[in-house]
């Protein structure tokens, strides 16, 4: 199965189908990573927060897979945005991941309410981080159409990707907007709404008709709105039946069904980003 590759704006390219490693436990990691990777899986998406980033490392270190056929992702904890802790922990992910260069670094999440709300002194960090050679593209995660808004505006650099949650149940699309708006790809988090697409009838009912099962045809329905995913799972052959989502194709009207499971703020699986503040 050939995943297909993203431009990101800044030239780079990334798979639009990756491995999510939230919640994989720490020494669980290693091995996880390496079944993702013997499944084809290219493309990690790890973060400081999830406290497995140096499972993540091994794995690719053991896989003998060259560095630049690989795609990895990290994001920078909450409890870091002033830039000096930027800077040091930046370094500690590389140092943990034994990269020199990670390809996509986030911040994790905006803290509106923390920091003075001062998220963009921990853009300028990542921007000095990109120019620095310690990743090869920028990004952000959780930000609202106001935070994407002040951080281009303040420092004329825009982010290539925009991590936020979106699902069936929760079609986010003010945030995809306002992101094809500045011309930021969507990626996609929670794709399968976190393994309940399988008790939803209408993705079951589409599944039964393509001969699919309903995380594969929620995720294809991400991959053929453009967006970017990286489901997680633990079970090898759920593992590999996620990664099959690349020879086949949902029709429109079964594109359209599926638009119409939004329910909105109500559908919303993870924590609210205007409000979110956790500091682990
Ligand atoms: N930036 C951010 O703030 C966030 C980023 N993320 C990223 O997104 C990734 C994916 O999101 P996540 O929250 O993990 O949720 P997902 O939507 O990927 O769902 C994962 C859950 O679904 C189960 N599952 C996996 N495959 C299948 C399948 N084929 N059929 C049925 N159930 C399945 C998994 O169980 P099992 O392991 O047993 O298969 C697990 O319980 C994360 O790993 C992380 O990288 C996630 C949350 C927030
Ligand atoms: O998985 C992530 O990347 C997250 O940020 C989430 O874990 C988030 O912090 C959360 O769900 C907290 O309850």
């Amino acid at each position: 199965m050939t995943v297909p590759d993203l431009t990101l704006h800044d030239g780079t390219s990334i798979p639009q189908l990756g491995f999510g490693v939230f919640q994989v436990p720490p020494p669980e990691t290693a091995a996880t990573v390496t079944a993702a990777l013997e499944a084809g899986y290219r493309h990690i998406d790890t973060a400081q927060m999830y406290g497995n980033e140096a499972g993540v490392g091994e794995a690719i270190k053991a896989s003998g897979i060259a560095r630049d056929d690989l795609y990895v992702t990290t994001k920078l904890n909450n409890g870091f945005h002033r830039p000096d802790d930027a800077r040091r922990e930046i370094d500690a992910s590389l140092e943990r991941l034994g990269l020199d260069q990670v390809d996509l670094f986030l911040i994790h999440w905006p803290l509106p309410t923390r920091y003075d709300g001062d998220f963009v002194q921990t853009w300028r960090a990542l921007i000095e981080a990109q120019e620095g050679g310690k990743t090869r593209s920028i990004g952000v995660s959780n930000f609202q159409p106001a935070h994407l808004d002040r951080i281009v505006e303040e420092t004329g650099v825009v982010p290539v990707v925009n991590q936020v949650e979106v699902h069936p149940f929760f079609a986010n699309e003010d945030v995809r907007s306002a992101n094809r708006r500045h011309g930021v790809l969507t990626e996609a988090w929670s794709p399968i709404a976190k393994g309940t697409v399988v008790d939803d009838d209408t993705i079951s009912e589409i599944a039964s008709l393509v001969g699919r099962t309903p995380a594969q045809v929620a995720l294809r329905w991400h991959v053929q709105r453009g967006d970017i995913v990286f489901p997680k799972s633990m079970n090898p052959e759920r593992m590999r039946q996620n990664f099959e989502i690349f020879d086949f194709e949902l029709e429109p009207t079964h594109m359209a069904a599926l638009d119409e499971l939004d329910r909105g703020e109500a559908g919303r699986m993870g924590p609210n980003p205007d409000a979110f503040d956790w500091i682990p």
